[in-house]
């Protein structure tokens, strides 16, 4: 016999536990399924505790600039305090009581397992049934993609949750890609002293980026003594006991003591009964329409959805369907302004399209680049001052369509431009307002005399 319930959420990530918190606080009964900790992928092994990381490492950076502008500083690197914050603070030592007890005290019931449909509107867990009256929120994530490189599934890499739970740096380690989770921990671990070597496929790293982004980026990595191999693959891998080795399609050979697999990530609908709800198991990703919905009485949301694997998208999405369930107006998912930060140093700040995407969907592109180490602040901020500020206009409307920010503070910088894309504000107007001085952001004032607004 099936249990009759409101709402069933499969999945309590950032976004199925906000849903599913949210729709136990407005009354309903609403049953959270998780197969691991209540919280996801975000605040275990991804965004929290990685940005602990990087926080640490960017305080060693700091520190290593004051020679030549404030003095002099010993710095002594120690992974151990980086390690223990994770252990206690991020992740209670990967124990998730203070979320699920989270959940449940807002009025929802937990039930712990690997949920799958089961028919329309029904859901298993074990030998469990429940019967969603109002539906079905699927909010699975992503793992790791692992390549088809021969000999790799015979040696014991680390993905992105061995890089986070280390509890010290290796002496050396080879990165497989060099998008956000490779440039992000490879620049961590090479300030506490690990030699790293980032593998990337593409032509320059993070390739989804602006092409300038990705190039200063790599400047910056090789000054600081990372190895850089783009254009490149590796065409097999071993680990003969003591090191892992990866042979790259020239012929040549890289070694080092752990290997970090960072070549994207992708959800994983196996087990998860999508047949039985009429569905295509096959797909990629769940297509979703504007409510967020995959099919009636079923919605999905966060990673599982392709919109972008942000723990921010996820949250926007839950509140979508949130507003759904509930018969609350709002307006209709919209990416054109979609923000995302590597948090690297410099941060890389982007929204909305690349000029690439932007000339690929036939707009008459306009572009505008100004520089952080000309500007006024970049120029008084000296060691550290790498950056960019690019723009991306449709000449047509006179609108910003995209934005990159690459400098310190980058992530922040990025924000004004997302406001300007998401509201369309007329390039015109952007140009003749007031940017306040010596400011990292008035870098988008000279990109917008570039551009010729
Ligand atoms: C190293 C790293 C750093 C990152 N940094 C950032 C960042 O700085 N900023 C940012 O915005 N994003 C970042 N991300 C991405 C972010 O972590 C994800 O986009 C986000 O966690 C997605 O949320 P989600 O709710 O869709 O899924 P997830 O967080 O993946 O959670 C899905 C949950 O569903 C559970 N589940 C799966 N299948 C089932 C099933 N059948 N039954 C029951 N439970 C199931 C899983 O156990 C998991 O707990 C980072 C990712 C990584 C790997
Ligand atoms: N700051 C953030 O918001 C943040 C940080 C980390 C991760 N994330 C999210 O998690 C997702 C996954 O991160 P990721 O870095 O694994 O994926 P990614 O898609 O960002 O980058 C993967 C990289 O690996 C390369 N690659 C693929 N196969 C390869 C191969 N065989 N050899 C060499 N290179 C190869 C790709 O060209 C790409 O540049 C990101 O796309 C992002 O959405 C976000």
């Amino acid at each position: 016999m099936a249990e009759q319930v409101d709402v069933v959420v499969i999945g309590m990530g950032p976004g199925g536990e906000h849903v599913a918190g949210g729709l136990a606080e407005a009354g309903l009964a609403v049953v959270g399924v998780e197969a691991e900790l209540v919280g996801g992928e975000c605040p275990y092994w991804a965004c929290v505790p990685s940005k602990m990381m990087i926080r640490a490492g960017n305080l060693l950076a700091e520190a290593r600039r004051i020679p030549g502008m404030a003095g002099s500083a010993r710095v002594d690197a120690d992974w151990a305090p980086v390690a223990a914050r994770i252990r206690d603070e991020a992740t209670d030592d990967w124990d998730d009581r203070v979320a699920a007890d989270r959940f449940t005290g807002k009025g929802g019931r937990l039930v712990r397992g690997r949920g799958r449909l089961a028919g329309p509107g029904k859901v298993a867990v074990g030998d469990e049934v429940f019967e969603a009256r109002r539906g079905i929120v699927i909010a699975t994530g992503s793992k790791p993609q692992i390549p088809p490189v021969p000999g790799l599934d015979a040696v014991p890499y680390w993905t992105n949750r061995d890089a986070i739970a280390a509890k010290e740096p290796p002496r050396s380690l080879l990165v497989l890609g060099g998008g956000a989770i490779g440039v992000e921990l490879s620049q961590v671990y090479a300030r506490f002293g690990t030699r790293v070597t980032v593998v990337e496929a593409m032509d320059g790293l993070i390739p989804a980026e602006e092409p300038e982004a990705g190039e200063l980026l790599a400047g910056v990595l090789r000054a600081e003594g990372l190895t850089l191999r783009t254009g490149t693959r590796a065409e097999r891998v071993r680990h003969d006991g003591d090191a892992f080795v990866l042979e790259l399609a020239d012929g040549s050979e890289l070694t080092g003591d752990q290997l970090l697999v960072a070549t994207g990530r992708r959800a994983d609908f196996s087990g998860l009964g999508l047949d039985t709800a009429g569905l295509d198991p096959s797909v990629r990703t769940l297509p979703t329409d504007g409510r967020m919905r995959v099919a009636p009485g079923l919605w999905a949301l966060g990673d599982v959805t392709g919109h972008g694997a942000f723990t921010h998208v996820a949250m926007y999405e839950a509140d979508i369907v949130l507003r759904e369930i509930l018969g609350r107006e709002g307006p209709d998912a919209d990416y054109r302004a979609l923000p995302r930060v590597t948090f690297t140093d410099p941060e890389v700040g982007a929204v909305g399209l690349t000029e690439k995407q932007a000339r690929d969907k036939g707009l008459r592109v306009r572009t505008g680049l100004s520089k952080v180490p000309d500007s006024a602040r970049g120029w008084i901020h000296k060691a550290g001052n790498e950056g960019l500020v690019k723009l991306v206009a449709d000449a047509e409307r006179g609108v910003l369509v995209g934005a990159t920010a690459v400098g310190p503070m980058g992530g922040e910088v990025m924000y004004g431009l997302a406001v300007a894309v998401q509201a369309e504000v007329p390039v015109t107007t952007l140009r003749h307002m007031i940017y306040a001085y010596p400011t990292f952001h008035r870098g988008a004032e000279d990109a917008l005399r570039d551009l010729g607004a």
